[in-house]
This record gives structure tokens, C-alpha cells and sequence, in this order.
């Protein structure tokens, strides 16, 4: 079932989110309704935060249009070593849409979780995968790219996102 995506400034995207007690059938069912609802976005990855479900899980794929999917889920992850080397990539997030910023970030990252089936696994990425894996664990600490601006970038896009939430609840 596809699920609504929270805007910014939803105080919800800003909680911490909890560890997933246990790998069960209603986690797996929670983790495809997210695969379903960033398919549909479209985007590259989904933290449970994004839908209002304040559980340390997110999942992604970075697969290109023209390849195959792959999905992943992450849960209870914990990034254990990130790279001195660092590197920039252009970021969005479904829930600050219409904005794209450059974000200087480690360029690789090992990071251990749990998948759908409950196993624990151990993964060293790089490229766009490292990105979205930092990017997808800040959500589960209530971090969002914009934190990584400069106050003036940042302010200008809270107060246009502001401004929209002020223009949407007038009737
Ligand atoms: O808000 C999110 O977590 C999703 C976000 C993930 C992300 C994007 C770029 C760098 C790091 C993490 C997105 O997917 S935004 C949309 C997007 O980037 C995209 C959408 C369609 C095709 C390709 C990329
Ligand atoms: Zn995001």
C-alpha cells in the first residue's frame, strides 16, 4: 500500500526513531509499502520516518531506470566506519520537494543491519549507495541534508516550505 510522504516542516521528521524490536511479518509488510511508495515518488531511497512510522528501518535502490530493480532494506542499521575521503553529490529528499543541493559527505561507509529475513549483514559501500545509506540513516535520527547548508541556504528553504504550508492550510 503506497503511503503519504511528510513535508518539511512536519515535526515528525525531526523525531528519533526507535530499533525495530523483531523482524516479523508486519516489518517485512512496513518495508514493501515503502519499496511501493518510493517506486511511485519516484526516489532512490525511504526512511520510515518519512511516513509518520518512527521505527530505525529505510530502504532504497539505486539501480538506474534502465537497469533492473534493487531493492534494499535496512533495518537497525548502524554505519560502523566511514572513509576520511569524502564526496559531493547533488541531493534531494521526498520530503523537501523541488530542492537539490550539493552535500559534501564520506565516501564510503561500512554499515551493519539487519535485512527482511532477520539475518545480520555487514556492507562496505561507495558511490551514490554510501550517499543514500547516510542520507536514509539521517532520517532515522531526525537529520535532513539542509542540516548540512550554510544558516543561509537553509533558512531560505524552510521559509519558502513556510510559506507553502501557510498558503495550504488557508481556505
Ligand atoms: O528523501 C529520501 O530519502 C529520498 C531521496 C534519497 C536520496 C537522493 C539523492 C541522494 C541521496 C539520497 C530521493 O530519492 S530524492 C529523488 C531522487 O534523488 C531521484 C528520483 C528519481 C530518480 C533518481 C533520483
Ligand atoms: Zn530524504
Amino acid at each position: 500500500t503506497k503511503r503519504d510522504i511528510l513535508i518539511i516542516p512536519d515535526p515528525v521528521l525531526r523525531q528519533h526513531c526507535e530499533p525495530v524490536v523483531k523482524v516479523d511479518d508486519a516489518i517485512r509488510k512496513l518495508a514493501d509499502d515503502m519499496l511501493e511508495t518510493m517506486y511511485a515518488a519516484p526516489g532512490i531511497g525511504l526512511a520510515a520516518s518519512q511516513i509518520g512510522v518512527l521505527k530505525r528501518l529505510f530502504v532504497l535502490d539505486v539501480a538506474k531506470e534502465d537497469q533492473p530493480r534493487a531493492p534494499m532494506v535496512f533495518i537497525n542499521p548502524e554505519i560502523v566506519w566511514a572513509s576520511e575521503e569524502m564526496s559531493v553529490y547533488q541531493e534531494g529528499c521526498l520530503s523537501i520537494p523541488e530542492y537539490y543541493e550539493e552535500v559534501e559527505r564520506p565516501a564510503s561507509v561500512r554499515v551493519r543491519f539487519f535485512n527482511r529475513d532477520g539475518d545480520e549483514q555487514e556492507l562496505q559501500a561507495d558511490g551514490l549507495l554510501a550517499t543514500c545509506i547516510q542520507h536514509e540513516y539521517d532520517h532515522l535520527n531526525g537529520r535532513l541534508f539542509i542540516d548540512y547548508l550554510s544558516k543561509l541556504k537553509r533558512d531560505r528553504v524552510v521559509k519558502k516550505f513556510a510559506k507553502q504550508a501557510r498558503h495550504a492550510e488557508r481556505v
